[in-house]
């Protein structure tokens, strides 16, 4: 195993009954990574994270976590963090209660002060006092990730960490994970949010119905490899039009422009069919106002790559 990662995973197999969760799944996260995990409902993500958190274990496969085999036993291995399915809390406690049982129960005698940074860093500290009972779920997930904090991971294990977070949430959870993976600790995350993955992640791992279908960089999604569809905006629709449907590698999609706004055009193109549009626009002295993917490309990626799998079930 590379000694910076902090997960390798060959061949990982999970069926609940007939189901097959995952299927020869592999998965490989680097020292101070945040690696997102994407793909449509019931595709595998929760399963494979709570293989991680040590909720479950896997059929089949190869599972090392922080450079040691995942055993049998249902524990989480040491320096792991995280949560499936919203953090465990308890709702008659406290925020700042509840951080302190959980770090008891977890064997961290934590001081008070401790407590008091982590409250800080997900920006819970003006309601510490109140009950967790009367929390929204946004900042259910901030008390989770704050209990997670507390452990001093070294591996972040977080399924939809942005569910119900406002702005606000947002940025200190984001905060909180940039700053563990600059400090080396490795993230796995899950997500629906591509806005999301695309700020947070260096690397994504889509999955469909079980199945890997892409694991990379997130680079190797750019626009470069595949075509997009991008919203133009022009000076002179009639002249972009004409200009859109004579220049080789550009297809204008009918009826994907918003119906109040007769002034965008959609294309779908490769980059280079794309500039050599855009230097058309200019010569014939049509000004440029907007131009912009449609989609992102992580997104683009996604349909791309799950929907026909969708399909075959
Ligand atoms: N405990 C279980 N018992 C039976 N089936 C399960 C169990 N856990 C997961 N599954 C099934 O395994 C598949 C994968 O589920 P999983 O929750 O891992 O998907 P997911 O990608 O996290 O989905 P979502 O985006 O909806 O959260 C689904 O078909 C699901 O119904």
């Amino acid at each position: 195993m590379d000694s910076f990662s902090v997960i390798r995973a060959r061949a990982i197999a999970k069926s609940f009954g007939d189901v097959i969760a995952l299927d020869r799944v592999d998965l490989e996260v680097a020292r101070g990574q945040i690696h997102g995990l994407v793909g449509p409902n019931g595709a595998g993500k929760t399963t494979l994270l709570g293989l991680l958190l040590g909720l479950a274990v896997a059929d089949s496969g190869e599972l090392d976590v922080l450079g040691a085999p995942v055993g049998r036993s249902l524990t989480a291995p040491e320096g792991v963090a995280g949560f499936v399915d919203g953090p465990g809390l308890y709702p008659s406690l406290t925020a700042r209660q509840n951080l302190a049982a959980l770090a008891a129960l977890h064997g961290h005698g934590k001081r008070a002060a401790a407590i008091d940074d982590v409250l800080a860093e997900v920006g819970l500290t003006d309601v510490a006092d109140d009950r967790a009972r009367g929390f929204s779920l946004g900042m259910r997930q901030r008390l989770g990730l704050a209990a997670a904090l507390l452990t001093k991971p070294r591996l972040l294990v977080l399924d939809e960490p942005s569910n119900g977070l406002d702005p606000a949430g947002k940025k200190h959870v984001h905060g909180v994970l940039t700053r563990l993976a600059a400090e080396g600790t490795g993230v796995v995350l899950s997500s629906h949010r591509m806005d999301d993955l695309e700020a947070l992640c260096s690397e994504v791992t889509i999955l469909a119905t079980g199945r890997v279908v892409f694991s990379g960089p997130l680079s190797q999604l750019a626009p470069e490899s595949r075509e997009l569809d991008y919203r133009l905006r022009t000076s002179d629709p009639g002249t972009t039009r004409t200009t859109a449907a004579g220049t080789r590698g550009i297809r204008i999609i009918e009826g994907a422009a918003p119906r109040h706004d007769a002034d965008v055009l959609v294309v779908r193109a490769l980059v280079p069919a794309l500039d050599e549009l855009v230097s058309g626009l200019v010569r014939s002295g049509v000004a440029l106002r907007e131009l912009a993917p449609v989609v992102s490309p992580l997104e683009a990626a996604f349909l791309a790559l799950t929907e026909p799998q969708e399909a075959d079930r």
